[in-house]
């Protein structure tokens, strides 16, 4: 027999706001159960370790409540960290990094061999669920090699690639086995040469080829701004056609991102969502709470739904 301790009334009442917090999540785990999520993390996201560790608690939660989420990571900061210590400098063309055969090798090194082990090892601390693999494993992203635009001109910047197919076979069993798959954005190409392929593009393409329920880019920002950088204001929503419109005015590091969120919702994904990476937990509170956080791209209403509500206005 066990007494419950004086007192133990009033801390039933302050454990209420608690579980108001998880019925707010019940009507999302019933929407979003069984649907696969694509994550992308930004290596800008991933320089501080109490966030790296909040992070994979969040995914981990994912899985434990019956979502399929998928890791797209890249690593800027650490390959161009990498690679000052070898004695190279970073070039970026338009957001892309120039990419030579030497630089090509820093990148899948940096990329494989550390960003993502980490990663791996962070979910692992919760079960066996990471199964780390770059995009070259089992032909999972197939590359060409990607021109840099330059006020309107295309510039040769080396190694980095777009991605032309995607075979989702590996990442699919994975999922239906319980794993949590984290891709590293490498890729094979259609020449045999190994490609660097942007993150933002790489999950992008990955939610497509899955039509995922949901994108998720993880980021250094709240958000995408209305008019940076002379404002901060957040676009909290905006349709796939609004945000073609604001595409052109989007400066480098955005553009991609913003890309890529524009492809995948034209493509079939339910919606494409930008959060502020620095936030401990947001992945959490954007899927499973009311308020959300951030930006969210939904698909341009349906012309036919808006000539019916018109008819009955
Ligand atoms: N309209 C915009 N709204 C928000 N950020 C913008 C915008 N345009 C450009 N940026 C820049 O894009 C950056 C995010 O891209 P990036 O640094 O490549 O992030 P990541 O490493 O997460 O991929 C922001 O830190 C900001 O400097
Ligand atoms: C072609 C190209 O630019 N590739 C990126 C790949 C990593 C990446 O995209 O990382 P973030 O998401 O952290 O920016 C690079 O070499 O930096």
């Amino acid at each position: 027999m066990q007494i419950a301790p004086k007192g133990e009334q009033a801390r039933n009442n302050t454990a209420l706001p608690k579980a108001r917090t998880l019925i707010e999540a019940l009507p999302w785990l019933e929407r979003f159960h069984g649907k696969t999520v694509v994550i992308k993390f930004g290596g800008n996201a991933m320089v501080d370790d109490e966030l790296k560790a909040a992070f994979a608690q969040d995914v981990v939660f994912l899985r434990y409540a019956g979502l399929r989420p998928v890791i797209v990571h890249g690593g800027g900061p650490q390959i161009s960290a990498q690679l000052e210590k070898l004695g190279l400098e970073s070039h970026f063309t338009a957001g892309l990094r120039v990419t030579t055969p030497e630089t090509m090798e820093v990148v899948r090194m940096v990329l494989a061999g550390q960003v993502q082990r980490e990663l791996v090892g962070l979910l692992n601390g919760h079960g066996p669920f990471a199964v780390g693999m770059t995009g070259e494993d089992a032909h999972t992203m197939t590359a060409v090699k990607r021109y840099a635009e330059v006020d309107g001109e295309q510039v040769d910047i080396g190694l980095v690639g777009d991605i032309v197919k995607v075979d989702t076979g590996a990442v699919k069993a994975l999922l239906d086995d319980g794993r949590i798959p984290v891709i590293s954005s490498v890729a094979r190409g259609l020449d045999g040469h190994v490609y660097n392929v942007n993150a933002d593009t790489a999950a992008a393409a990955m939610a497509v080829a899955l039509q995922a329920e949901m994108l998720v880019v993880l980021t250094d920002v709240e958000g995408l701004f209305v008019n940076w950088p002379e404002s901060d204001d957040v676009i909290s929503q905006l349709t796939a056609g609004e945000l073609e419109k604001l595409l052109p005015t989007l400066a480098s590091g955005m553009l991609p991102k913003m890309e890529g969120c524009l492809h995948a919702v034209r493509e079939g994904v339910g919606t494409a969502r930008v959060l502020d990476g620095r936030v401990q937990h947001s992945l959490l509170l954007e899927i499973f709470t009311d308020a959300g956080i951030g930006t969210m791209v939904v698909p341009d209403p349906d012309p036919n739904e808006a000539i019916i509500e018109g008819g009955l206005a």
